[in-house]
This record gives C-alpha cells, sequence and structure tokens, in this order.
C-alpha cells in the first residue's frame, strides 16, 4: 500500500519511529533490537514506520535495509536529503517515503527532489515550519506534508512548539495536500488527540513511543480520548 494511503486508512494514524539517539546522545533503544521494536509497533497497528537513518540521532542506512525486511508496511527514510542519488538509494534499501527538509534545501532544489521522487514511486515527505515554505511547496497535492514542531537547525534540541502545529493548519490545508502531519515534540496522549482533533491527519513520534514504559497504554489512552475503538 503507498504510504499515504495506508496512513489516510489507519485506526490509530500515527507514524511510529525508530530513532537511536537523541539529539542529546540518549539512547532511545534500551535493550531492545530494531526487530522487537518493529514487531512492538506493528502489534500497536503502526500504519507506517519511520526510520531516522540521520547520523546525528546515531542512524545508519543499514538500519533502513533491516526495518524494511522485517515488515510489510510503508517505511519513511529520515535523512539529510539533498541530492537525487540519495533517493535511488532509498528505494533500494526499501524505503516508501523520503523526508524532504524545506528548510535545509535551497528552494530551487526542491521541485526537482519532489518531481524525481515521484518518478520514482516515492512519497515525498515534505518538513516545514513557516507559511512561506507552504507557500513555496511544489505540487503539493502529491505530498505528505509535515509541520515539525522542533528546530531541526538546532538539531531538535528544543522540546518543540506543538501550537506551530495548530497555528499552520490553515495554510496546509490551503497548499493542497490530502494528508497534513504534525511531527516532533508529541510526548503526551493528550496533545496527540489535541493535534488530530485540530484537523492533522497524521503524526510522527519517536521520542514519545520510544519512551513510554507501555506502548499499549500510550495507545489506549490516545483511542479514548478519541472516542475510537481500536480493534
Ligand atoms: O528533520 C530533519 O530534517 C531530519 C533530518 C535528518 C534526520 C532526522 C531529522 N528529523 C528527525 C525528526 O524529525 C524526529 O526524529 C521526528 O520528527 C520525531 O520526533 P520526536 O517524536 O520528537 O522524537
Amino acid at each position: 500500500m503507498r504510504f499515504v494511503d495506508a496512513l489516510l486508512a489507519a485506526d490509530r494514524p500515527v507514524i511510529m519511529e525508530l530513532k537511536r539517539r537523541d539529539p542529546h546522545g540518549g539512547d532511545l533503544f534500551g535493550e531492545r533490537s530494531i526487530r522487537e521494536i518493529v514487531a512492538e509497533y506493528e502489534a500497536a497497528g503502526a500504519p507506517c514506520i519511520s526510520v531516522v537513518t540521520g547520523r546525528w540521532f546515531g542512524g545508519a542506512d543499514s538500519m533502513l535495509r533491516e526495518v524494511a525486511s522485517l515488515t510489510d508496511r510503508p517505511v519513511l527514510q529520515k535523512d539529510f536529503i539533498t541530492r537525487r542519488d540519495q533517493l535511488l538509494k532509498a528505494k533500494d534499501l526499501g524505503a516508501s517515503a523520503v523526508l524532504l527538509t524545506a528548510g535545509l534545501l535551497p528552494r530551487s532544489s526542491m521541485p526537482t527532489l519532489v518531481g524525481a521522487s515521484l518518478e520514482l514511486g516515492l512519497t515525498p515527505f515534505v518538513e516545514v515550519t513557516s507559511e512561506a515554505e507552504i507557500d513555496a511547496l511544489p505540487s503539493a497535492d502529491q505530498c505528505v506534508v509535515a509541520v515539525n514542531n522542533k528546530d531541526i537547525k538546532n538539531k531538535e534540541r528544543d522540546p518543540g512548539d506543538l501550537d506551530r502545529s495548530i497555528r499552520l493548519l490553515p495554510a496546509l490545508a490551503g497548499s493542497g495536500t490530502v494528508c497534513p502531519v504534525s511531527a516532533s515534540g508529541i510526548t503526551e496522549p493528550q496533545d496527540a488527540a489535541r493535534l488530530l482533533a485540530a484537523g492533522y491527519k497524521g503524526l510522527l513520534i519517536g521520542t514519545g513511543l520510544l519512551r513510554t514504559t507501555s506502548l499499549v497504554d500510550w495507545l489506549d489512552s490516545l483511542d479514548k480520548l478519541r472516542n475510537v475503538n481500536v480493534p
């Protein structure tokens, strides 16, 4: 299934992320193997899985290959992608979607990379932090567009500003994307429920899910707050 279709059809529209380290170098996997985390996410009904291969977060390309070999859920690669050859590699490693960060790319590169991703059958997962970045997006109707609540230019050391997602939602709706996503800094089920109630079709959560003592309880709380029954 396509990344975007899987997310839009999900009872729990949460892209669950594997990220080895937090921005301060803290371990997020503990004793768990990649296989165990993927199994936990699948059992929790993850429609899509995100893998951070960026080295700032302890990532490596091998993590993407391993995750893609363990699941048939669409997998997003989160890395600093600036060139077409990285898209080819992402595809080869098993990705279904690729992160393109508006704030890190020269404006002229975004249309080229969005076009090249689509040609390769990869969903562009475009991250933005401002209205100006949203207004400049090419082919937003064919992209997942995500508001990043943290500041990647500061290595995401900040706790995140979830109100940024609320503020930018009207601009996202106007961009033409069918799949607005709120990403980063979502640690509590209450925050997740608030963002979904506001109109987000998906959330991307790493640290909050990797650090919780019970993923099952975290997601049950979210379901209760949303009044949904997940079988
Ligand atoms: O945002 C980027 O440009 C980026 C580039 C390369 C590797 C990672 C990148 N971002 C990481 C993230 O955005 C977060 O891991 C993700 O949104 C989850 O955040 P959190 O729930 O706060 O762990």
